[in-house]
């Protein structure tokens, strides 16, 4: 069970650039226009009751009630995620999650996981920077993190990636002082939400999109995956397009009803945004219902917080079923395409979602599997854009951590983690050796361990093989089946 622990509060998103060039979606084509939305933060791992101020990624999920379905961003404060590869998403989980032999929190199994996964060391970055203990919820930007399409009415696309600046600036606490605040208040996330908006101050983060056409969407090109969750885009190259205000001003009524029971889903898309050919984001597009589905019930829309209650024809398609208490499509035909006349809709043919084309999946290429450039973005982050002061605390959080390994197999783990850190860069791994304690090899093996770490539990058939590589637009021949 993830993201357990949690609040949300309701808002308005309105769109302050107009964006109708690159989108058709109804309620983004406005300048001006306000939809309702509820915004749920979240702790990912830790359990309900955990102080919420514990060291970890923090969710980040929209709901935009809007007049063709309600459209869900269920995103993060870290632009980036542990892993790329789907079927890896549960493991990355378990490993930061408690032992199930004694429900103990595990080091082991955390770094264990950082230093067989290359890739997993971007976020793990933050992860042990003070990022991962950020002041509360509202000092926190929000990143959609995947890359999605976004569709115009003439039926062209562009790629994009969504980023929410906290208009109040982003604060982070210090390891020392977030272990404090876990003790004095273990709600003092939730808590700061509540009284802020109790005290009738409103909540505000500025929404911008990165925009990349499809022509550029090559990685020989970028130097980088543009469909890889472990990868951001260079905002010097991708710059920043500023589009709406999310502002928060309304706490919930009831926090069962409207804050435990929110669902959001990555596949909840409205007609103008779609998926891109990140396999994470298609994989969570289907098993966030399925979670929900046994977490709440078939007929989780219709508890308030998230019924579509702003969509201009309103028909569920959970069909029957426990809980239906609703008008069953209200006599519409419960497929489409039909050749019958909608009672809400008469002047549309379209289906309620149509895809502007069928490139939805790829082929397990993962462009950056096996090679060094896997590193280039980490790199750059602690070389570039992190100060003198973050860095040190980064390598003092990191060496207290990595010093409460506990199995026979902690020097192994340790060793292969920092030589993720060494690709990185050899100052990073370098400096959390020095601190680390106790030490119990030289940093000699170390060294040497890094010359392949890349490589780690890399499966040979999901390198890139010869030629092959996922770009953005259609190759003329088409995919396989789609020749
Ligand atoms: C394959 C990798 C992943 C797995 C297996 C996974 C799994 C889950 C599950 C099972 C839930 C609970 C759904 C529910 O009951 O409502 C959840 C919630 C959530 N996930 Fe993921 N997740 C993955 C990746 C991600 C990524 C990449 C992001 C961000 C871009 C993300 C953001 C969230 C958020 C924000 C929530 C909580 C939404 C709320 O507040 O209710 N997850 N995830």
């Amino acid at each position: 069970m993830v993201h357990p622990c949690g609040s949300g509060a309701f808002g308005y998103f309105e769109v302050t650039k107009d964006v109708s060039n690159l989108t058709k979606a109804d309620f983004l084509t406005t300048v001006g226009e306000k939809t309702p939305v509820f915004v749920r933060f979240s702790t990912v791992t830790l359990g309900r009751e955990f102080p919420d101020e514990a060291r970890n990624p923090r969710g980040f999920a929209i709901k935009f009630y809007t007049q063709e379905g309600n459209y869900d961003i269920v995103g993060l404060n870290f632009p980036v995620f542990f892993c790329r590869d789907p079927i890896q998403g549960p493991d990355v989980i378990r490993s930061q999650y408690r032992a199930p032999n004694n429900f103990l929190f595990d080091w082991d199994a955390c770094f264990d996981l950082l230093a067989n996964v290359p890739e997993s060391n971007h976020a793990g970055l933050m992860f042990f920077s003070d990022h991962g203990t950020p002041v509360g919820w509202k000092h926190n930007n929000g990143y959609g993190c995947h890359t999605f399409k976004w569709v115009n009415g003439n039926g062209e696309f562009v790629y994009i990636k969504y980023h929410f600046m906290a208009k109040h600036g982003t604060k982070q606490f210090t390891d020392e002082e977030a272990v404090k605040m876990c003790g004095e208040d273990p709600d003092y996330s939730k808590r700061e939400l509540w009284e802020t908006i109790e005290a009738g101050q409103e909540v505000e983060w500025t929404a911008y999109v990165q925009v990349m056409k499809p022509e550029d969407a090559d990685p020989d090109k970028l130097g980088f995956d543009p469909f890889d969750v472990t990868k951001v885009w260079p905002r010097s190259q991708f710059p920043m397009q500023e589009f709406g205000r999310l502002v928060l001003n309304k706490n919930p009524e009831d926090f069962v009803r409207d804050v435990e029971q929110a669902a959001f889903s990555p596949g909840s898309l409205v007609p103008g945004i779609e998926d891109s050919p990140d396999p994470l984001l298609q994989f969570r597009m289907f098993f966030y219902r399925d979670a929900q589905y046994h977490r709440i019930g078939v007929n989780l829309h219709q508890i308030p917080v998230n019924c579509p209650f702003m969509a201009k024809s309103y028909a569920s398609l959970n069909f029957d079923g426990p809980m239906r208490a609703d008008a069953n499509h209200a006599g519409n035909r419960q497929y489409v395409p039909n050749s019958f006349q909608h009672k809400f809709r008469p002047d549309t043919a379209e289906a309620p979602y149509a895809l502007n084309d069928n490139v939805v999946s790829r082929k397990s290429h993962f462009w950056h599997e096996g090679k060094k450039n896997d590193y280039d973005q980490a790199r750059e982050l602690w070389q570039r854009v992190m100060s003198p002061q973050e860095k040190a605390n980064t390598l003092k959080n990191t060496a207290k951590y990595l010093g409460k390994l506990r199995t026979d197999r902690a020097a192994e783990i340790q060793k292969k983690y920092l030589a993720q850190l060494y690709n990185i860069s050899p100052d990073y791994s370098q400096g959390v050796y020095e601190l680390l304690e106790p030490k119990n090899f030289v940093f000699g093996e170390v060294e040497k361990l890094a010359a392949d770490a890349q490589l780690y539990y890399r499966e040979k058939k999901f390198l890139p093989s010869n030629g092959e590589k996922l770009v953005g637009k259609v190759p003329p021949a088409g995919f396989g089946y789609n020749v």
